[in-house]
């Protein structure tokens, strides 16, 4: 790795001749190099992801994997350490997920957490059953012996705990470290086979030694040192890339947002001009966004940039589109549609590159027994025909941990701190209609007024998001004594770290009130501004 200070302003800046420079003799392909890690195997539990998430705030690399992925793909990747996550089933329910028992035989420590603690404790002889009373929520933990696993936290402590069947005795040469209100057995060792389990959720904000349990599994039981960080994610997927992508052509897709900044930047960093963005100006970006977008890519970056003005074949695409996700569907595939295009220029770039987090993977059903909640254009509202092998070096991670990549990779703040923005654009907020140019341009002018005012009240950064969204809907109105029959434009604006849970945001009144009236002042369409006060959940984020 460069350092911190090898900024983007270090590459070469040319937009323009995309088609034309010359490729470069191909870079050392280098063999991925040997991350310390730990895998996560994911039962379908609400907070599998945040396991593998703390696991990463201690300082050791992890992934959540699908509990199905077998023996095989998690001895492959070598890890040091195994959490099995929590899930929504009954160890001994018919089609339940079981545990294969060559997991345990790894020769590594393996942790169960909840229905994790179950899988073991029932495979290895314990006794699990239904309990007659649930355990949710704040639960007190008295400690009996703390073992290793336990070591170092209080005899007395409190946790969170969310399960039905309870642990009533360990397994064999188990030993039982602590019980709960409700648990008999709530934590399981054998110092011996290297197997833990514990039924709290030490992932969760609510279990105040939960960090530090996590963190004694990875230190003191898997003897990880703990040295990984957003710079060595760098490092890491600088290897990955150049061994995936070898000296192929590469392109791609660049919003403008901070994923796919972040994204290209890496992979420029792997392979150099081997890479091209390609800007979709698809017709459905905020005001002035596309030449903003490209500006700053000229300012900021030295990789050739193709824009694409793509506007008219997406509003045909999407003529008579009403249904959320058959819109996210059709914008998808035409994105894809516009890379291959743009790919064939490139002497056949097979690679593409896109920006997704894991947050587009799980919202999208990629999780394992994780409901579909939207299809993200770059995730489940991809084609079936896609031909592109896909490079996606953040897909593991969080926004948050994206913006620390940036931030180490020299990104400039402004970029770093952008709010999201999503690829299918204005389209997914003209809800329950089509997303007409009509419609669209009175949704893009209120957006306008709305990040105008945003910004100068100074709150731009501490907002997640904050955006318009125009429902099919219109409503009575007076406006100089005359009746009107306008749009309702909604304000949306909340607060998250991650997008996987949000609050609406408390504006202030005044503020509200300077942008309902310049909203209804200035756009003649508009004669009614709402404000959408839902937190997710139960809400998402955007209203399709
Ligand atoms: N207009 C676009 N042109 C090209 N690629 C795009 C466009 N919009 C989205 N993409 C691709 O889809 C990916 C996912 O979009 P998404 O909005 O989640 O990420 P982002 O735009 O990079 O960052 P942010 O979430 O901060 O807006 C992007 O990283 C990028 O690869
Ligand atoms: O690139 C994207 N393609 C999509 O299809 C998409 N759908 C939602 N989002 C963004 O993801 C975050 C979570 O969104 P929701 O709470 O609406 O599910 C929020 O930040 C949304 O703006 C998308 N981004
Ligand atoms: N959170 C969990 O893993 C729950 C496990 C199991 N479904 C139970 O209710 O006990
Ligand atoms: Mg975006």
């Amino acid at each position: 790795m460069s350092g911190p200070h090898a900024s983007s302003d270090h590459l070469v800046t040319d937009s323009t001749a995309a088609t034309e420079f010359v490729e470069e003799s191909a870079v050392d392909v280098e063999a991925p190099s040997a991350v310390d890690e730990v895998v996560v195997l994911d039962f379908g539990g609400q907070y599998s992801q945040l396991i593998a998430r703390r696991v990463r705030e201690c300082g050791v690399y992890s992934e959540l994997l699908p509990h199905h992925v077998g023996v095989e793909e998690v001895r492959r990747r070598k890890p040091k350490g195994l959490i099995l996550s929590g899930g929504p089933a009954s160890v001994y329910a018919e089609g339940a997920p079981r545990l294969d028992p060559e997991l345990l035989e790894l020769g590594i420590p393996v942790l169960g957490i909840c229905y994790g603690m179950q899988l073991i404790a029932r495979e290895l002889g314990g006794r699990v059953e239904g309990a007659e009373v649930g355990e949710f929520g704040r639960s007190d933990l008295t400690v009996l012996e703390p073992g290793r696993l336990l070591a170092g936290t209080p005899a007395e402590q409190t946790c969170w705990m969310s399960h039905r069947d309870t642990v009533f005795s360990a397994p064999p040469g188990f030993t039982a470290l602590a019980s709960s209100t409700a648990s008999p057995v709530a934590a399981i060792e054998s110092q011996e086979r290297d197997i833990y389990g514990i039924q709290f959720h030490p992932e969760v904000v609510h279990t105040p030694y939960g960090q530090h349990v996590l963190t004694t599994f990875l230190e003191d039981i898997c003897g990880l040192d703990r040295s990984w960080s957003a710079a060595s994610i760098v490092e890491e997927q600088i290897e990955r890339i150049r061994a995936q992508v070898g000296d192929g052509r590469v392109i791609c897709g660049l919003s403008g947002g901070v994923d796919s900044s972040v994204a290209a930047l890496l992979v420029h960093r792997a392979v150099g001009d081997q890479l091209t963005c390609v800007f979709v100006d698809h017709g459905l970006m905020r005001k002035n966004e596309g030449e903003q977008v490209i500006s700053a890519f000229r300012d900021h970056f030295k990789v050739p940039l193709v824009a694409v003005d793509a506007e008219e074949r997406f509003l045909a695409k999407l003529k008579g589109v009403t249904e959320p996700e058959a819109k996210r569907k059709v914008i998808g595939a035409e994105f894809i549609r516009v890379f291959e295009e743009e790919a064939a220029k490139l002497s056949g770039a097979k690679f593409l590159v896109q920006g997704t987090l894991y947050s587009d993977v799980i919202e999208s059903g990629g999780g394992t027994g994780a409901a579909t909640i939207k299809s993200h254009h770059n995730v489940g509202g991809l084609p079936e025909d896609l031909e592109f092998e896909l490079v996606e070096p953040l897909r593991a991670l969080f926004k948050d941990e994206v913006r620390a990549v940036g931030a180490e990779l020299g990104l400039p703040e402004r970029l770093v701190w952008r709010q999201p923005f999503p690829g299918p654009g204005l389209a997914i907020r003209v809800v329950g209609g089509e997303a007409t140019k009509e419609r669209l341009d009175v949704l893009r002018d209120a957006d306008a007024i709305l990040q105008d005012e945003i910004r100068q009240a100074g709150l731009y950064r501490e907002l997640w998001q904050s955006f318009c969204v125009l429902p099919d809907v219109r409503t009575v109105g007076v406006q100089g004594d005359e009746r009107t029959y306008g749009y309702v434009v909604v304000i949306r604006a909340v607060t998250s770290d991650d997008a996987m849970t949000a609050d609406w945001a408390r504006l202030p009144y005044d503020l509200l009130e300077q942008i309902a009236s310049r909203m209804i002042n200035e756009l003649r369409e508009v004669n009614r501004v709402v404000l959408d006060i839902t937190s997710k959940p139960p809400g998402t984020i955007e209203w399709e």
